[in-house]
């Protein structure tokens, strides 16, 4: 599983690149704006130099409205800024079609500009919350617009999890949808150490986490913590050998 953390500012990529050997992907947001809050194109440009050339950057576009144009427009910028992961989080698309209308142009957009560049297409597990399209339905929009990865995020930031919304089996059932289609699956939501298990038990590839590396727990007023972050990997690695072990045993 691949850890993404997410500074919001180029001093918070800084303490990142600290920990640089305990993360996989850096990912630039601006929490102010929302849970896949945009953050201005100098800063990811700034937070792409600050980080190790071999880390991955990521970028999110925001929580986006049904508007393919403008959100094609607002991918290529992030592209163009240094971003190579483009994240997408389809806050304002209520149905499949919507959501596949939306990445298609993303995909159009961002991949003549850099082939290389991985899409990610994000839902939301409280979608019941904001009327947004079912979480269930993200593998299928990112298969049938050409994304990479299907992802999963909350939307409301209000102490509650990714498993308070959708327990493991659902989530289960969404990553056994994203390999089926030979996507990568992306789980996220106010994330804690003590949900990894679940999270390596059902394949999730990718983790992305704020709040849990922040001084406090707290992702708003608390600043990223490279002790955290090692801590954090720590305990996926821990989790890993554990469930390898499981499986061999198995048989
Ligand atoms: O993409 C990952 C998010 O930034 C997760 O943030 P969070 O762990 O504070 O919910």
């Amino acid at each position: 599983m691949l850890l993404l953390i997410s500074p919001d500012s180029v001093e918070e990529a800084l303490d990142c690149a600290k920990a640089a050997e305990h993360l996989d992907i850096v990912d630039v947001k601006r929490p102010d704006e929302g849970s896949l809050g945009a953050n201005f194109p100098w800063v990811i440009r700034a937070i792409r130099d600050a980080v190790p050339a071999d880390k991955p950057l990521s970028a999110t576009v925001g929580d986006v409205p049904f508007k393919p144009g403008t959100v094609a427009q607002a991918a290529l910028g992030a592209a163009v800024s240094g971003a190579t992961y483009i994240k997408v989080g389809l806050y304002g698309c209520t149905t499949p079609d919507q959501g596949v209308e939306v990445m298609r142009g993303v995909v159009r957009a961002v991949k003549d500009y850099r082939p290389d560049a991985f899409v990610v297409a994000s839902g939301y597990a409280d979608a019941h919350r904001i009327g947004c399209v079912n979480p269930l339905a993200l593998p299928d929009i990112a298969l049938r617009s050409g994304s990479d990865a299907a992802m999963l995020d909350t939307a409301v930031k209000d102490g509650t999890r990714l498993f308070d919304h959708l327990p493991p089996d659902i989530c289960e059932e969404f990553v056994r949808r994203a390999h089926e289609a030979d996507l990568l699956a992306a789980l996220a939501g106010s994330v804690q150490a003590r949900d990894l298990a679940e999270l390596t038990r059902i394949g999730t590839d990718i983790v992305g986490v704020r709040g849990a590396v922040c001084e406090g727990g707290d992702r708003t007023t608390g600043r990223i913590q490279p002790h955290l972050v090692a801590a954090f990997r720590a305990e996926m690695d821990r989790h890993a050998q554990e469930h390898a072990a499981a499986v061999t045993a198995a048989g």
